[in-house]
C-alpha cells in the first residue's frame, strides 16, 4: 500500500472509532510521521474538544517539526471553540500536509489550504478521500442541506411482509440482527414512525445495547389518535414528539402536553407533511433520523426524495398473503422506469438474516 494510504488509514480507522460521541461534530483523525516513525495520532473525542491535529501535535511535540501530518478532514482556519487548527499547523513547523477531503462547508471549503500554502507547506489533497467523506454522511449532508442525513431500516421476510395478515410481527428477524439495529438507533439522534405501528406493537424505540443512547422518538400522527398510556407517551424513557396534520383536538393535544410531549402541527390536511417534519427537525439540529416508519410512513419519504440510505434486514422467511403488509406501501409508482434504485449496495450475513445497505440516487 502506498505510504499515503497507509497513514491516512490510520488516521480515518482513528476517527471512526469515536463514531456517536463527536455530534454535532465530524469524525477526524490526524497521524503524524516524522523520519518514518509515527510521532503523534489523535482524533477529535467530543464537541468543544480539541480537534484531532492539536492531540498529535501535543504527542508529538518537538519532534513534528520537519514531518508531514496526515488528517481526514481539512485543518480548520476559523476561531471555533478551539483555536485554527491550520495555524497550529504552521507553528509547529510541518513540511507537508496530507488531508483527505476539504471541508464540506462551502464557507470554510479551502481557507485552511490556503493558510498552509501561504507558509510555504506542501499540500497533498484527496487521499482516501471516498472513504473519509463516507464516514461523515450524515455531518456533510447536515452541514449543506440544513436537514437530518436519513436512514430507513425495514426487516422483512424474504417475500417482503413486516406482519402476518393478522398482523403478528414477532419476531421476523433474529436477536443477533435486532441488536445490530438498537446500535443503528444509538448512533442516530432521532428514531421515527407512524402512529400505526404504536398501535399495533406498542413500541419503546429504545437502544437497548450497553451504554445505548436512546435517540429522540418521533411519531407521524396526523389525527393524534395515540394513546396516552402507550409506551412512548408514558414511559418517560426518552424524549416523544409529536407531528400531526392541520387542526386536532385541542385537549388531546393539551393532555399529551401535559405529559411533557412536544406536539408541533404541519401543514398537512390528512395526511402529516414530510417535508415540515424534516424542516423542522433541520431547524431543531436534528442531524441525523432513522426511520422505522411502517409501509405508509416509509413510502411518504421515499417518495419525498427524502431517503438518503436504506437498511434492509431479510429474514430467509416466506410468509405470503395478499393482505400481509409490506415495506413500502402508499401509493407507489407506474412503471419500472420510475423504480428508486439504490446504488453502492452491500449485502451482509447477520446470524440466518441478510442484512441490505444501498444508497436512493437522487433524481
Ligand atoms: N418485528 C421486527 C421489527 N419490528 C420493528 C417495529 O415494527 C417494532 O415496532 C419495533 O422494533 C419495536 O420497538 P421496541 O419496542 O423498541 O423493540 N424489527 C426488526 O428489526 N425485526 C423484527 O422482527
Amino acid at each position: 500500500m502506498p505510504q499515503d494510504d497507509f497513514y491516512m488509514a490510520l488516521a480515518i480507522n482513528n476517527a471512526k472509532s469515536m463514531k456517536g460521541q463527536t455530534e454535532p461534530n465530524p469524525l477526524v483523525g490526524s497521524v503524524i510521521v516524522n523520519g518514518g516513525r509515527v510521532v503523534g495520532i489523535g482524533a477529535h473525542l467530543k464537541a468543544g474538544e480539541p480537534h484531532a491535529e492539536i492531540h498529535a501535535l501535543r504527542m508529538a511535540g518537538d519532534a513534528a517539526r520537519g514531518g508531514t501530518i496526515y488528517v481526514t478532514l481539512e485543518p480548520c482556519s476559523h476561531h471555533g471553540r478551539t483555536g485554527p487548527c491550520a495555524e497550529a499547523i504552521v507553528n509547529a513547523g510541518l513540511k507537508k500536509v496530507v488531508i483527505a477531503t476539504l471541508d464540506p462547508n462551502p464557507l470554510v471549503s479551502g481557507n485552511g489550504v490556503a493558510i498552509l500554502e501561504r507558509a510555504g507547506i506542501d499540500v497533498k489533497v484527496g487521499v482516501c478521500e471516498e472513504e473519509a467523506r463516507q464516514m461523515n454522511e450524515v455531518f456533510n449532508l447536515f452541514i449543506t442541506e440544513k436537514r437530518p442525513f436519513i436512514t430507513l431500516k425495514a426487516a422483512s421476510t424474504l417475500d417482503g411482509k413486516i406482519a402476518t395478515r393478522s398482523l403478528d410481527s414477532k419476531w421476523i428477524t433474529s436477536e443477533e440482527a435486532r441488536l445490530d439495529v438498537h446500535q443503528l438507533r444509538s448512533e442516530n439522534q432521532a428514531i421515527l414512525v407512524g402512529v400505526g405501528t404504536v398501535v399495533e406493537d406498542d413500541p419503546e424505540l429504545t437502544a437497548r445495547i450497553p451504554d445505548g443512547r436512546n435517540p429522540l422518538r418521533i411519531v407521524l400522527d396526523s389525527s393524534l389518535r395515540i394513546s396516552l398510556d402507550s409506551k412512548i407517551v408514558a414511559d418517560g424513557l426518552a424524549e416523544t414528539w409529536i407531528f400531526t396534520a392541520q387542526k386536532v383536538d385541542s385537549e388531546k393535544k393539551a393532555a399529551l402536553e401535559q405529559l411533557g410531549i412536544s406536539v408541533f402541527e404541519t401543514s398537512g390536511l390528512k395526511q402529516v407533511d414530510v417535508r415540515d417534519v424534516v424542516r423542522i427537525l433541520g431547524e431543531k439540529s436534528i442531524s441525523s433520523l432513522f426511520i422505522e416508519g411502517g409501509g405508509t410512513v416509509n413510502a411518504a419519504f421515499l417518495e419525498a426524495g427524502l431517503v438518503d440510505k436504506t437498511v434492509f434486514y431479510f429474514a430467509p422467511k416466506l410468509i405470503g398473503g395478499k393482505q400481509a403488509p409490506t415495506f413500502i406501501e402508499g401509493m407507489g409508482y407506474d412503471l419500472m422506469k420510475d423504480a428508486v434504485e439504490l446504488e453502492r449496495g452491500e449485502f451482509v450475513k447477520i446470524g440466518k438474516d441478510f442484512k441490505f445497505t444501498g444508497y436512493p440516487v437522487k433524481k
